[in-house]
């Protein structure tokens, strides 16, 4: 039977992504919508500017939209997919917890807490029992698990393939696409013939979440990796998809055709939303690119080009699609990895 979840947030841009990704699931089964005062009470298809290239789904645009709160939400609801604005999700993200739900969160707040798993499943899958250490230290009979930022998920697969070879210093620069910023987040004259070199908060995420991604659970606690992480953050033109450049240092050798070789063979998993395989080496060397390779593996692939040997250690190009892979769909992948490990 299928888990009965929940979506907070769901007349958004992520929510409505949730939507496109949740409705076919044969997992989970869409039970309940939550949104802001304004659109509670509302159909959803009066609620929801609906933007996804599908329409939307006969049975949820019918579907009456409630306020954020677990009183609103029915009690066979297992599981709570969360992608509000962050702020809103720090007030109300416990209170699901307390009330028994599992939440897998999208939102910012909370992602650097020392009892919150933050995980993307082909990295760092075991961190999820952290659940445990949560539960004790909160008294939750619910839980809470992150996906990182859309940027950060870009680059992290790529690093964990080469951490044989001892990451030592990352500097990543990013090309993001509009859509990171949600549907109103960039205008049209701020934006178009134009590059902003600046996203706030975005370059602190990505430094200091890859280190909680790189790092070791033994159990009871979890400790960053120590590799050195410097991004600078930049917004283009484009609609999806987030390119990113990156020059790693190791403390062994890795040349261009190894890292190759690791990006390849670097395993997915056998959920539903994995795909295989997770990284997508080309060897052209003007890929990847946004418009052309970021819905490859239905846009949970990262892609990765452009590998060779620089003054700065190895170097190359990732790329991933930022709503699907970066947001919507992480936490869908979280909520499979949730059910696979008995969380539900
Ligand atoms: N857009 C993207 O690509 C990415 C976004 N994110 C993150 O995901 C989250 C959602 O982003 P996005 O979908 O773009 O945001 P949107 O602004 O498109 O949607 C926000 C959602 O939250 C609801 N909401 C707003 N205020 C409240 C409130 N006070 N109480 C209850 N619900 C409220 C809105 O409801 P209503 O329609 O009623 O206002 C809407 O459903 C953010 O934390 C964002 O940073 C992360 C990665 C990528
Ligand atoms: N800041 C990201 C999107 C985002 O909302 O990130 P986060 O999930 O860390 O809030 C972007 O602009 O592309």
């Amino acid at each position: 039977m299928a888990v009965r979840a929940g979506i907070l947030g769901a007349t958004g841009a992520v929510g409505q992504r949730l939507i496109q990704l949740l409705e076919p699931h044969p997992a989970f089964e869409i039970a309940a919508l939550t949104a802001s005062e304004a659109s509670a009470g509302k159909d959803y298809r009066q609620a929801a500017k609906w933007r996804v290239d599908s329409p939307i789904p006969d049975d949820v645009a019918d579907m009456t939209v409630t306020a954020t709160d677990p009183d609103e939400v029915p009690d066979d609801v297992d599981l709570i997919f969360s992608s509000l604005p962050s702020s809103v999700g720090a007030e109300v993200e416990p209170g699901f917890c307390e009330d028994g739900y599992v939440v897998s969160s999208n939102s910012s707040n909370g992602r650097m807490d020392d009892d919150i798993p933050l995980v993307i499943p082909e990295v760092n899958a075991d961190h999820l029992d952290l659940i445990e250490v949560q539960r004790d230290e909160r008294g939750w009979d619910g839980a809470m698990v992150k996906n990182p930022n859309c940027s950060t998920i870009t680059f992290v697969p790529t690093l964990a393939a080469l951490a044989e070879y001892g990451l030592e210093k990352v500097h990543v620069a990013t090309l993001q696409a509009v859509s990171g910023a949600g549907y109103d987040g960039v205008s049209s004259m701020e934006i178009i013939d134009n590059a902003i070199p600046y996203i706030g908060s975005e370059e602190d995420k990505l430094e200091t979440e890859s280190r909680k991604l790189l790092g070791e659970f033994d159990g009871a606690e979890l400790s960053h990796n120590s590799v050195d992480v410097s991004a600078s953050c930049n917004r283009i033109p484009t609609i999806d998809g987030h390119l990113e450049n990156v020059w790693v240092e190791t403390a062994d050798e890795v040349t261009p055709e190894a890292a190759m070789a690791a990006m390849e063979d670097y395993d997915s998993l056998d959920l539903r939303s994995s795909p295989d395989p997770l990284i997508h080496v080309f060897d052209q060397p003007d890929r990847p690119q946004p418009r052309m390779d970021r819905t490859l593996g239905d846009g949970m692939a990262i892609a990765a080009g452009g590998l060779q040997q620089s003054p700065f250690g190895l170097q190359y190009n990732c790329l991933a699609h930022n709503t699907i892979r970066g947001a919507a769909g992480a936490s869908v992948l979280n909520g499979e990895l949730l059910l696979e490990n008995g969380y539900l």
